[in-house]
């Protein structure tokens, strides 16, 4: 049985979802990007409760963009960018629960998952400073001060280097650090595009 069939994490999986995100035309595809998220949350959620906050709003985030792209039936990122700005940017703006604003929002923890996973592959056992430094540089100028006190607060309660390299389902330490370093360049890829897209749409700063 597949590791998410049977609930646990699986590290090759989250690969495989972000691995089938772009297209040849460089498109990237919404099913495995929200999938790819689906497996990450499974992840958190295996941390304890300390992290539900987190969790919390990562699944009301991907549970909203499942809705938007059942109803208006999205494909692709660039596919909703362009359906949600044919009203206009002002509209779009305006708008709390739009796809854009909320793929912004994963879009921005996607690079700290991206600095996160660089980290642990470089062989640094402290994971709650990796944590915290890959927060810094991503995440952290968005987010209100109580949100980055609780949030580093709860980096301190992160398992070993070792534990995640367990929890990663792919065998010993040293296939999952190399499956890590087959990893990273799928989720920056994913990254790179969808910031090159935000950026030509100045959408980069949506509230
Ligand atoms: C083997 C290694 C695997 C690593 C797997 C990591 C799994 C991480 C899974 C999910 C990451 C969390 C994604 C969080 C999305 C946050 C989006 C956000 O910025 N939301 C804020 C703004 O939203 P709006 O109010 O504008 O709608 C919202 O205020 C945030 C609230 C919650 C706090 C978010 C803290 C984010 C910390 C990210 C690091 C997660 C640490 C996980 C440790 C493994």
């Amino acid at each position: 049985m597949a590791a998410a069939a049977a609930g646990a994490f699986s590290l090759r999986e989250v690969l495989d979802a972000f691995r089938r995100c772009v297209t040849e035309q460089r498109e990237v595809l919404l099913e495995p990007y929200l999938s790819g998220w689906r497996g990450l949350i499974r992840f958190l959620q295996s941390l304890g409760t300390v992290f539900s906050f987190i969790s919390k709003d990562a699944v009301a985030k991907v549970t909203l963009l499942e809705g938007h792209c059942q109803r208006q039936r999205f494909v692709s990122l660039q596919s909703m960018v362009e359906q949600e700005l044919a009203a206009g940017p002002a509209a779009l703006r305006a708008r709390p629960d739009s796809g854009c604003r909320t793929v912004l929002r994963l879009h921005r923890a996607l690079r700290w998952l991206q600095l996160f996973l660089e980290g642990l592959r470089s062989g640094d056992p402290r994971t709650s400073v990796l944590c915290t430094d890959a927060y810094d540089a991503s995440l952290a100028a968005h987010h209100p001060w109580v949100v980055r006190k609780a949030a580093r607060l709860a980096f301190c309660a992160l398992p070993s280097r070792e534990a995640f390299l367990e929890v990663m389902n792919v065998g010993p330490p040293e296939e999952a650090v190399a499956m890590l370093g087959e990893a990273i360049p799928y989720i920056g890829d994913v990254y790179g595009i969808t910031q090159e897209l935000f950026e030509r749409h100045k959408l980069l700063d949506l509230p």
